[in-house]
């Protein structure tokens, strides 16, 4: 069992953008643990999503920690706009910029959790040297930059890597691209204990759908029915 309790975090990428608000309380209502908001910035990877401003006007709707993952580079300009705008943790790549670890304390020292994030192809050892800075790894299971993509298998590898160089650290493990309650298991068993999900939990954009599929995840994660 996975000793970190198991979190959902439906990403909002999926989200019906002309009903955000109503997509947010949804979620909230159907036992999201965290709202994952990804952020692209069309350099860092080759899509353009949304910034801090739309991510402060859905902070009105939600009291769940709000996920910011920021596939932006570089990300430093940036960090104080999503703290501000009510962020509780900040996820930067790894390859987003030459200075991680200050990145990094910059996030701690706006009062956030930090977290790092690597893509596919980035080895874990890019961030031996910080993980005494972070209170999140995220382990990138598709390449960046949209939703709706399928799991690269070998994500699982890293999952474990990530776990071991965690070790007893309370830091959480986060996955991250093309989750679905059928590959859940595979992820806790690898070590992961936050799972994202856009299209899997968002497909159709009807809300009444929203509960089961965040529970069918979770129960698929822990091996238990809530
Ligand atoms: O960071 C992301 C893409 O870069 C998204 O969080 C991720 O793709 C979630 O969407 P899905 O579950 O549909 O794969
Ligand atoms: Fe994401």
């Amino acid at each position: 069992m996975p000793i970190r309790p198991i979190r959902i975090a439906p990403s909002i990428l999926s989200a019906d953008f002309s009903r955000l608000g109503d997509e947010v309380r949804a979620i909230d209502a159907g036992g999201a643990d965290y709202i994952h908001v990804d952020v692209m910035d069309g350099h860092f990877v080759p899509n353009i999503s949304f910034g801090a401003v739309v991510m402060k006007a859905i902070r009105a709707v939600t009291t769940k920690p709000f996920d910011v993952h920021l596939m932006i580079s570089p990300a430093d300009a940036y960090l104080a706009d999503f703290a501000a705008g009510g962020a509780d943790i900040i996820t930067i790549h790894a390859e987003a910029g030459p200075h991680l670890h200050r990145s990094l304390q910059a996030i701690r020292a706006l009062g956030k959790k930090a977290g790092v994030a690597l893509n596919p192809a980035t080895p874990v050892s890019a961030i031996q040297h910080v993980i005494d800075d972070v209170d999140l790894v995220l382990v990138m299971s598709v390449n960046p930059g949209f939703g709706g993509q399928s799991f690269i298998p070998e994500a699982l590898n890293k999952l474990r890597q990530a776990k071991a160089l965690i070790g007893a650290r309370p830091i959480d493990l986060e996955v991250d691209g093309g989750v679905t309650a059928a590959n859940a298991r595979a992820i806790a068993d690898a070590g992961a204990n936050v799972l994202v999900a856009g299209s899997s939990i968002f497909a159709g954009n009807d809300a009444s759908t929203y509960a089961g599929r965040i529970a069918a995840i979770r129960e698929a994660a822990t091996g238990r029915v809530a």
